[in-house]
């Protein structure tokens, strides 16, 4: 029989969905009425867009779980204004047609007590409520649990649908987890919009939900802020970013831009490729100061009065008040470009002032003309003249002494080879900055160069992923993106695999423009069971870096490491076996070792797709071991650790990343020995644990 509180629930719920489609039915009507009521067409576009997005928001779950807790508050004076009521909690608010709240969307203030309350700190609350849902459409309500605050004694168990909800198989990609947010992450979700954070997490720890909710949580606590400039979310690949796509929208929030670092600078696209050596000196932060000698050294001190015709009378500026003009504007250290317009300005006005002083009086118009007049404008183009950005760093790179002008004493001769490319001459660089082939540093630096002219539109906050792989010169490309906004910094420096990855947070926050950020760190792991953390921590040791070990919350999960004596057949029959179970699939290994596994599985009659394809449905994926960063499934087979440690400099940093990817289950498949750290200490010449 069903419990009577649950068919009461039940008849609630089926009372919530009825006023979700009255407000959506409402939202429709205003949509289709909407040009109507706006006054001019701007507005009505404005409200258009809004109501629509409004509807869309509204129509995207009405059959969804519509809540996932209840928060009942007690008496005590800490429940304040709230005593006695309770109040369901969903992803969205849902009223009644008299306006009266029935769900109140999770990021509203009173639902903060629903995650931080405990039994050591009720807030007030009598008692937590959780429920339980069917994944079906529509989906039904399966049961609650509760959990009583007031009582002062802790339940000994941990609450079995956040359980469920941590361990449950993944398939598609990443969801929210508004439903079983932990109090440290709400901590870090909720912190004030001016605060920048540096969130130090070990793998599968929730950083990126984190950043997620809290761009989720900053738009509906701060619309208004940051209506105009947005946030904007940054990852590591398009891959990544696939896989986190769905998180915010089905938060309501539809209008978040989601890029990665290249896609942000992509002025030209890249079709050459750097040295190493040549890379590492582009992605040094020395190179902002070399690209601003440039940029300054551009500017050359008036050689001669300037003399502007106007009529049957000329007007003179003698050199020394241009001299003057020009030192004064260089003081105000404004970008290169709106200081130059500010130099046309001032040169101008003091024409206009000797006009006035000739008892003229000179209009708007006059002084437009005479700004834009031939003389004024070939006095700036010879004194401060116009730089494209293309153009000033293929002067840079193709003539060692321009180079040598703005690099010496900042960067040695050895560096400054490295930068050189083959020799342009000086009437060429023109044409060949319009043909030329950009790498990837050197769209970082066209950015910086860019960024030194003139403001870059800005965002009101930035969540920045996987921020301890980005070089000094791409953190200054994030920081010039939020100059008055704040960020909130994501990573883990245990798992930085690039050459210029950050081994301490507060350099790399220097360099994102916020040396005095506060770092909290994360250190529960959600992801990875703990025998598979266990096994990737042994790796910690070896990484070069500070950060405090991560412990799985999770005690389910299965692990085996295999001696095998064909690597392909071994793969086949441990894909065979997991797609015989729920979730995900992915094989992990280096590119080289993928591309004959792919054969194989394609042999075997096993359809596996590549990270980068449509992979709708497709249950095995072959991941090429430089792009699981950010990633996970749930079930993984590794193969060959000792070869993806073995194909880049940071390779053991890479095998932490990839044995830390399977939220159920991992295969680690060996044919040469294991490398030797991921073997316990007891176990010398053994095979390793969970055999
Ligand atoms: N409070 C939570 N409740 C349920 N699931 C959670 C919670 N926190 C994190 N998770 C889940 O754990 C997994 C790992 O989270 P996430 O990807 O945000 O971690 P991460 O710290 O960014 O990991 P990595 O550094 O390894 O990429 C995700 O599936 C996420 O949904």
């Amino acid at each position: 029989m069903i419990p009577p509180e649950l068919v009461e629930e039940r008849a609630r719920l089926a009372a919530v969905r009825s006023a979700l489609a009255g407000m959506l039915a409402t939202a429709r009507l205003r949509v289709a009425t909407g040009d109507v009521v706006a006054g001019d067409r701007y507005t009505a576009e404005t409200l258009g867009r809004m109501l629509k997005s409004h509807a869309k928001e509204l129509a995207e779950e009405p059959d969804g779980p519509l809540y996932f807790g209840r928060l009942w508050f007690g008496t005590a004076p800490t429940a304040g204004e709230h005593r006695g009521q309770r109040y369901h909690l969903g992803r969205r608010h849902v009223t009644d047609e008299s306006g009266q709240p029935l769900v109140i969307d999770w990021r509203a203030p009173v639902s903060r007590a629903f995650y931080r309350a405990s039994v050591r700190e009720p807030l007030g609350v009598r008692e937590r409520r959780r429920y339980g849902w069917t994944g079906g459409h529509p989906a039904e309500l399966t049961g609650f649990e509760d959990e009583r605050l007031d009582t002062g004694t802790a339940p000994d168990t941990v609450s079995r649908l956040v359980a469920a909800e941590i361990e449950r198989p993944r398939v598609g990609p990443m969801r929210d987890i508004v439903a079983t947010i932990q109090p440290e992450q709400d901590e870090l979700v909720r912190l004030d919009l001016d605060r920048t954070v540096c969130v130090q997490g070990g793998p599968g720890s929730g950083k990126t939900a984190v950043g997620l909710h809290r761009a989720a949580y900053l738009l509906y606590t701060h619309r208004q802020r940051l209506r105009r400039g947005g946030v904007l979310v940054v990852g590591p690949n398009p891959a990544f970013l696939r896989y986190i796509a769905a998180v915010l929208p089905t938060l309501g929030e539809v209008d978040v831009a989601q890029r990665t670092l290249a896609e942000l600078i992509d002025r030209h696209p890249v079709t050459a490729v750097d040295s190493e050596a040549a890379a590492v000196v582009k992605h040094d932060p020395r190179m902002a100061a070399v690209l601003q000698r440039a940029v300054r050294d551009r500017v050359t001190e008036p050689a001669g009065p300037l003399v502007v015709p106007d009529g049957s009378y000329r007007w003179r500026l003698p050199v020394e008040s241009l001299r003057r003009l020009v030192d004064d504007v260089r003081r105000e250290d404004l970008p290169y470009g709106i200081a130059r317009e500010r130099l046309r300005a001032r040169v101008a006005d003091r024409l206009r002032r000797q006009a006035e002083a000739r008892g003229e009086t000179p209009g708007a118009a006059w002084l437009r003309r005479t700004a834009r007049c031939r003389p004024v404008t070939t006095f700036l183009d010879t004194v401060w003249p116009t730089i494209r950005p293309e153009e000033l760093l293929t002067l840079l790179l193709g003539d060692p002494a321009t180079l040598a002008r703005a690099a010496d004493g900042i960067l040695d001769s050895v560096e400054q080879a490295a930068l050189i490319r083959p020799r342009t001459s000086r009437s060429a660089i023109g044409r060949r900055a319009r043909s030329a082939n950009w790498s990837e540093a050197d769209l970082v630096l066209l950015d910086e160069i860019a960024g030194l002219l003139d403001h870059l539109p800005g965002h009101g906050h930035i969540v920045v992923d996987e921020a301890q792989d980005l070089s000094p010169m791409q953190c200054r490309a994030v920081a010039r993106r939020c100059r008055h906004g704040s960020l909130t910094v994501l990573g883990d420096l245990a798992q930085g695999t690039t050459p210029w990855a950050a081994s301490d947070w507060r350099e790399q926050l220097t360099h994102l423009g916020r040396p005095d950020a506060t770092v909290m760190p994360l250190t529960a792991g959600f992801r990875v069971p703990a025998a598979i953390l266990d096994l990737a921590n042994r790796l910690l040791p070896e990484l070069g870096v500070e950060v405090p070990v991560t412990r799985s919350v999770r005690t389910d999960g299965e692990l085996r490491i295999r001696p095998v004596a064909d690597l392909a057949a071994a793969t086949v029959t441990a894909v065979r076996a997991a797609l015989a179970r729920d979730g995900s699939i992915a094989v992990i290994a280096t590119d080289e070792r993928l591309s004959a596994l792919a054969v194989a599985l394609a042999d075997a009659g096993i359809t596996a797709t590549g990270v980068d394809e449509n992979a709708d449905g497709a249950r095995v994926t072959l991941l090429p071991a430089t792009l699981a960063k950010g990633l996970e499934y749930d079930h993984v087979v590794v193969v060959e650790p000792v070869e993806i440690i073995e194909v880049e400099p940071r390779g053991r940093q890479r095998l932490y990343v990839v044995l830390t990817r399977a939220v159920s289950r991992l295969d680690v498949l060996h044919h040469r020995p294991l490398p030797t750290t991921l073997l316990p200490p007891s176990d010398p010449g053994g095979d390793g644990p969970g055999r």
